[in-house]
């Protein structure tokens, strides 16, 4: 085949695994077969291996990982990753309301989030293109474990505006795949992981970049380090957009008019966790209008305008018979 014939057919090939892979890792609703994916994904392979020079970063056979580093570089957060003020009742709950509605002079609207169980990372993106991963550290310097990231599938390498950004969230371990994960290192006569977090810990953590591809690690995104590059107004705009954008949001998340739907979204999902495909451990409550946040500010480690409310610890989420194998 002609040279610009096969650079035609890698741009599509690239293009068309690149949509199929969004559809299943990032939106979980793919629309072909694994066979379908695995054919293209073979051409693409074999079309690579013969024009080594074609290969591209953004293209899906760099997910695979094979850089083994000697050891993580620091990475600096220009703005620092704020941790949130825990709260444990219902009545700490409305205390938090009060503040606020004192502090502002009026009643506010909230967005909650579930309080995903995993590792906070901070995504950077120039002109649309992924050029560092980051893990929280202790706020203000983390690990650079951009390598690692770059595996995990539904991060994208390409955001579908060719903006510049830095988004923060969750990277965590469904527990399927931490159930597999232990079974096989029980099998291999390896020490299992405790929970889902120490797994998504452990699996960013690998110098092996290939070891992390096997993870089979997800995100949910929910911040970013400053909203100056987006239209967003308030949290829950944000969240659409950075869906827009191409991340991984949750779709539990819900914008409520009252401190009293906050607290009834609190006991639903506290009820329906052991149903969730992955580990919480509580809710994210967030003044939803930016300029509220802006107003209301930071302490000196957590915003005055979020709060963590923590589900009373209660006996494993991760139950064998409750897990439908993926
Ligand atoms: N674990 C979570 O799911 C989670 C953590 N943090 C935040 O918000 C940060 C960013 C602004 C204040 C704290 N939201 C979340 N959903």
């Amino acid at each position: 085949m002609a040279e610009v014939l096969v650079a035609q057919r890698i741009e599509e090939l690239k293009t068309q695994l690149n949509q199929y892979a969004y559809e299943y890792y990032v939106k979980d609703q793919p629309t072909v077969e694994d066979h379908v994916y695995d054919a293209l994904y073979r051409e693409l392979i074999e079309l690579e291996t013969k024009h080594p020079d074609l290969i591209t970063e953004d293209s899906p056979t760099q997910r695979v990982g094979g850089i083994i580093l000697e050891g993580f570089e620091k990475a600096v957060h220009d703005i620092p990753l704020y941790s949130l003020n825990d709260v444990f009742s219902q009545a700490e709950i409305l205390a938090f309301d009060q503040r606020v509605q004192k502090a502002v002079g009026h009643p506010v609207t909230y967005t909650c989030e579930l309080k995903i169980d995993g590792l906070s990372i901070s995504l950077r993106y120039e002109e649309g293109k992924f050029v560092r991963g980051a893990t929280r550290g202790d706020g203000s310097v983390g690990e650079n474990i951009t390598e690692n990231l770059k595996t995990v599938k539904s991060i994208p390498m390409t955001l579908r505006e060719p903006i510049t950004i830095e988004v923060r969230g969750e990277c965590y371990m469904p527990k399927a795949s931490f159930l597999r994960l232990n079974q096989e290192r029980e099998e291999a006569g390896l020490d299992v992981f405790a929970n889902p977090r120490n797994a998504a810990a452990g699996s960013l953590r690998q110098l092996d970049s290939g070891v992390t591809a096997k993870r089979n690690l997800s995100t949910f995104l929910y911040a970013v380090a400053d909203v100056a590059p987006l239209e967003a107004e308030t949290q829950y705009d944000m969240l659409t957009e950075l869906d827009q954008l191409g991340f991984r949001i949750n779709t539990e998340s819900r914008l409520c008019e009252t401190i009293e739907e906050v607290w009834s979204y609190i006991e639903e999902l506290h009820e329906h966790r052991m149903e969730l495909p992955y580990e919480i451990d509580g809710v994210v409550i967030k003044v939803n209008e930016f300029h509220l946040q802006e107003e209301l500010g930071f302490t000196v480690k957590a915003p005055r305008w979020a709060a963590a409310y923590k589900f009373p610890p209660e006996e494993a989420q991760t139950m064998i018979e409750d897990i439908e194998w993926t």
